[in-house]
């Protein structure tokens, strides 16, 4: 009988499907292999994936001078993982056993045993300077030039630096959000989010059982400040699942109908509503056909290349490419013509996505505002709103590389726009 899967070995096979054929982590841990994990062996499984991917750079550096060329696909994950690990707490002598015992455990690999041994053994002896000099991950060639024409090849060093850090966990709370943050030991940011200062299993944290609080990214609360006071408001959120900013509107008291395409995220979105308590009536349908006559405000976070997010997805950037981003592209216009029908005159829209890509945000704004004269873009007002953010044609442009100093956010795009008075009848 084959020797029981580790969690180690289960990471060296995510990477290969990740890095070989453009699987999605998230895609890749519900295969059976995984289920077969105790929650905690999932846990290291998925951690070492995810900091293999991110000091990929890194860690390529270090082998590369004793590598004469690249071994197969399968050696190098093993050992990038080990290098990754080697330098990041992990004790020498274990890992380079378990690298060469998991070389061993692959007909293909076990040939390289000794490879796998003698390179480990040569990274062992650098100086930790060498590693934090390292390099960090360079962006993939199908965004890294769009990136740097938008904002310069410095600013493109700043967003690689930040994805080299881990994300700190952000919490939106329903109400007090200075007490919440005092009670977890967190800091209230300027925008209104609690930032949690250290990691640990967030279900045993006061106020999760009790719904209180949930898991948030700061820039990814702000779209839903910018729609302002939204209490006793019709509210349509438009692609709302999970459900992170249907709970922010309902909190501030808002009528929110919740439409989302996908019937299982839907679930989740449930989910959430139940365990925080929060009201909002939910629909399975597609935005580009739904119609149940007009609303006070819509919130559309379209769906989008998610390349803001890198910092919390390192696979990202094996997964996407810009294939799929015109016809996001194409969709989000879809959804924009869609979203303006279902306000109100002087009703509000804010559009937003997760994306680092002008043509999913700034540029977006740019064609509806061609293509219709029925919205004009309003000037975004939020609790710290810093006003550098705010981008030529008036929407916000949110960073990973912004409050560096304090664990950095995800990278995000939203505009305020608001319907014009229908014009009066000749
Ligand atoms: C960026 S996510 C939404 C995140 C959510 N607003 C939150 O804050 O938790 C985009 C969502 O768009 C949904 N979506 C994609 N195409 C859609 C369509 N044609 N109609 C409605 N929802 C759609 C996806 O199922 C996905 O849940």
């Amino acid at each position: 009988m084959p020797a029981p899967a580790s969690p180690r070995l289960v990471a060296l096979d995510g990477l290969s499907q990740i890095i070989g054929e453009g699987r999605m982590l998230s895609e890749i841990t519900s295969d059976p292999v995984w289920q077969d994990l105790t929650p905690a062996e999932r846990a290291t499984a998925q951690r070492l994936i995810t900091e293999t991917l991110r000091y990929l750079g890194r860690a390529d550096h270090l082998l590369t001078p004793h590598l004469q060329r690249q071994p197969p696909l399968r050696v190098m994950n093993l050992l990038r993982m080990a290098t990754v690990e080697l330098n990041t707490g992990g004790a020498a002598h274990g890992v380079v056993n378990e690298a060469v015992k998991l070389a061993g455990r692959n007909k293909k690999t076990a040939p390289m045993k000794g490879l796998v041994n003698a390179v480990l053994r040569r990274v062992t002896e650098q100086e930790p300077e060498a590693w934090a000099d390292a390099p960090d991950t360079l962006l993939p060639k199908w965004l890294r030039p769009k990136l740097a024409k938008a904002w310069s090849k410095p600013v493109v060093a700043q967003i690689e630096r930040a994805h080299a850090v881990p994300p700190p966990v952000d919490l939106s709370v329903k109400s007090d959000a200075a007490g919440w943050a005092e009670k977890l030991e967190g800091t209230l940011l300027p925008t209104g989010s609690v930032r949690l200062s250290a990691r640990g299993q967030l279900s045993a944290l006061p106020g999760f059982e009790t719904g209180d609080w949930w898991v948030q990214d700061a820039a990814a609360a702000l779209p839903v400040q910018l729609l302002g006071d939204v209490a006793g408001k019709r509210v349509l959120d438009i692609c709302a699942a999970p459900g992170g900013k249907t709970m922010q509107l309902a909190a501030k008291g808002a009528d929110v109908t919740a439409l989302d395409i996908s019937e299982a995220r839907m679930v989740r979105l449930t989910e959430n509503l139940t365990r925080t308590g929060l009201p909002a009536a939910t629909v399975v349908a597609d935005a580009l056909t739904y119609d149940d006559g007009l609303f006070d405000a819509v919130l559309l976070d379209a769906p989008c290349s998610a390349t803001g997010t890198i910092r919390r997805h390192p696979d990202l950037p094996y997964i996407k490419s810009q294939t799929g981003i015109d016809d996001l592209v194409n969709l989000q216009r879809a959804m924009l013509t869609r979203a303006v029908q279902h306000l109100k005159p002087h009703g509000t829209l804010v559009y937003c996505t997760c994306s680092l890509l002008r043509e999913e945000g700034e540029d977006q704004i740019k064609w509806l505002l061609s293509q219709t004269d029925a919205v004009e873009v309003q000037k975004p007002v939020a609790p710290g709103l810093d006003p550098d953010w705010i981008s030529p044609e008036g929407g916000v442009r949110l960073r990973p590389d912004y409050w560096a100093d304090s664990g950095g956010m995800d990278g995000f795009y939203m505009a305020v726009l608001q319907r014009k008075a229908d014009p009066a009848p000749e």
